[in-house]
């Protein structure tokens, strides 16, 4: 379940192309990293991957259906990961059941037994167990991005869509988040797509990567074949001393 086909996706805003005829395909449970800079268009295939936003033209497959829209099966983790501080992290984990639940069930916030199973699973996958009862607010970024993967752990995914899930954390929570979201990837054979613009993490954690540059796929392949020279071709005129050190591509423009 949740195996991926982009055909031919192009998607335009007004006369601004910002994706130019992408195809690939992904298998069930394989991880891939998106890699760009900002304006690539990484948001938009993600926006497309998810429903929120419908392609120009061609056209995008989940197991072979056709996607139109918003689906259940495909959750989605956030930068700013969109929790309810005031709520525990048990509670924004439960939230993420709510796709599932009618519509009353959903505005009263009952949960049957087996989603507050799922949501103690879900927090004790990305390792909060203990800190279940605390309140967002009082949590570190790394631990409400984990909160943030938890909820979309919830929801079930055969398919998750991560954009930019570390870009506001401090190197060390990027990776123990980074870390985290792959680790749940693979338990759950949940076939995932993380935009990263940093290098260095997305080559420790990506098995396959793709990178797009002015809404064209430039690369599609696996880490041995993610040399400097791709990572030039990405990433146009930076320093690859700068990436070679782990330093963020984008703050390291000649
Ligand atoms: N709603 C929109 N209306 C008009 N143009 C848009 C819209 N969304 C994105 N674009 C444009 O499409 C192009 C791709 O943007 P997109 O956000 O997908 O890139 P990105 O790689 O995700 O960059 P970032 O990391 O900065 O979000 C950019 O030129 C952007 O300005």
């Amino acid at each position: 379940m949740g195996s991926i086909r982009v055909e031919n996706l192009s998607k335009s805003y007004g006369n601004v192309d910002a994706l130019k005829d992408v195809s690939f395909e992904l298998d069930e449970g394989e991880f891939a990293v998106l890699l760009g800079v900002s304006g690539a268009g990484k948001s938009t295939l993600l926006r497309c991957l998810n429903g929120l936003a419908s392609p120009t033209e061609g056209a995008i497959y989940i197991d072979d259906e056709r996607i139109t829209g918003p689906r259940d099966d495909v959750a989605m983790v956030f930068q700013q990961h969109n929790l309810i501080t005031q709520l525990s992290a048990y509670e924004n984990a439960l939230t993420g059941a709510l796709g599932r639940t009618s519509s009353l069930r959903s505005v009263m916030r009952w949960h049957n037994r087996q989603e507050k199973l799922e949501a103690v699973r879900a927090l004790d996958t990305v390792g909060l167990l203990d800190d279940a009862s605390k309140k967002v607010r009082q949590m570190s970024g790394g631990q409400q991005q984990r909160v943030g993967i938890a909820r979309a752990l919830v929801q079930n995914p055969a398919t998750m869509l991560a954009d930019e899930p570390v870009a506001s954390l401090d190197p060390a929570s990027a990776e123990t988040v980074m870390a985290y979201l792959r680790q749940a990837a693979m338990e759950r054979n949940i076939t995932s797509i993380v935009s990263l613009h940093q290098v260095n993490i997305a080559r420790e954690f990506g098995e396959r990567f793709i990178g797009l540059r002015d809404g064209e796929l430039i690369f599609d392949g696996g880490i041995d074949d993610l040399t400097i020279d791709v990572i030039d071709e990405i990433y146009g005129n930076v320093s690859t001393d700068a990436i070679r050190r782990g330093r963020d591509p984008e703050e390291a423009h000649v």
